[in-house]
């Protein structure tokens, strides 16, 4: 299985992904978000990359989410902290969500044959959902602003080290930098939340008032579900009708 690590939105080209899985990470916090969304009931994430396009996609019941400069959109509903995504809040909602990253990432990977979201929350999920797919698998880690942050390589090395744990190392060739994305965090694994706030991102969100959001995108492996991409709405894998795999 070969397994491409994408350093940041920016390095990625829309038509590599073709007849592809692409895992789209992006820790601060955006997949986060989706991800705790989704296993907190809501029932589906449209991510967009405007906040014209969210009010354009918005139909009754629906709620508005994302952050520009880590803040609400003014009028929207939420911002982009997993933990407003409560079981309250979210349960039976279908959510549009707009963030400067994140739902970029998922917009740019559309060609591909999946689209799934990954997080340190899910990074064993998504190693065993990439396994089911039979693909090529490319982990686009989406970066701020078309810089690499720190966080969404660690995970990218996450998801390597769960695929080697559950395939063994001789099925997995990946590239140099998802060869040092994986060394990295086997260094940094026991140290996950210091090192994720010792980053420039979560620096940033610490100054902003949201540390309690990176001791809640540090978890690890705490869900086994996956979001997939499902025409242009983000649903659990397994939960749309259609078989998972
Ligand atoms: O609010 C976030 O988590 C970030 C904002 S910023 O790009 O770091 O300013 O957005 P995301 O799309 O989740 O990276
Ligand atoms: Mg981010």
């Amino acid at each position: 299985m070969h397994i491409e690590v994408v350093a940041n939105i920016g390095e990625a080209r829309s038509d590599d992904f073709l007849h592809k899985t692409v895992i789209v990470v992006d820790v601060i916090r955006a997949t986060s978000t989706i991800i705790t969304a989704l296993i907190n009931g809501c029932k589906a994430i449209v991510p967009v990359d405007t906040v014209l396009r969210a009010k354009e996609l918005q139909q009754e019941g629906d709620l508005l989410g994302g952050e520009r400069f880590c803040k609400k959109i003014p009028g929207f509903d939420f911002g982009n902290s997993p933990l407003e995504y409560t079981k309250e809040a979210v349960q039976g909602k279908r959510v549009i969500l707009t963030t400067t990253n994140g739902t970029r990432g998922i917009q740019k990977a559309i060609k591909a044959d999946q689209v799934l979201a990954g997080s340190f929350l899910n990074s064993k999920a998504c190693a065993a959902a990439a396994i089911a797919f039979k693909r090529d698998t490319v982990i686009l880690c989406a970066g701020t602003q078309d810089v690499f942050s720190l966080e969404d390589g660690l995970c990218a090395g996450h998801i390597l080290e769960e695929l080697n744990l559950a395939l063994g190392e001789k099925q997995i060739a990946t590239n140099d930098f998802g060869l040092a994305m994986r060394g990295c965090f086997l260094q940094a694994q026991k140290t996950l939340y210091d090192t994720l706030l010792s980053s420039t991102n979560g620096k940033k969100m610490c100054k902003s008032g949201f540390q309690a959001d990176i001791e809640a995108c540090a978890k690890t492996n705490i869900t086994d579900q996956v979001p997939v991409l499902e025409r242009d709405q983000m649903v659990l894998l397994g939960t749309s009708g259609r078989p998972a795999f």
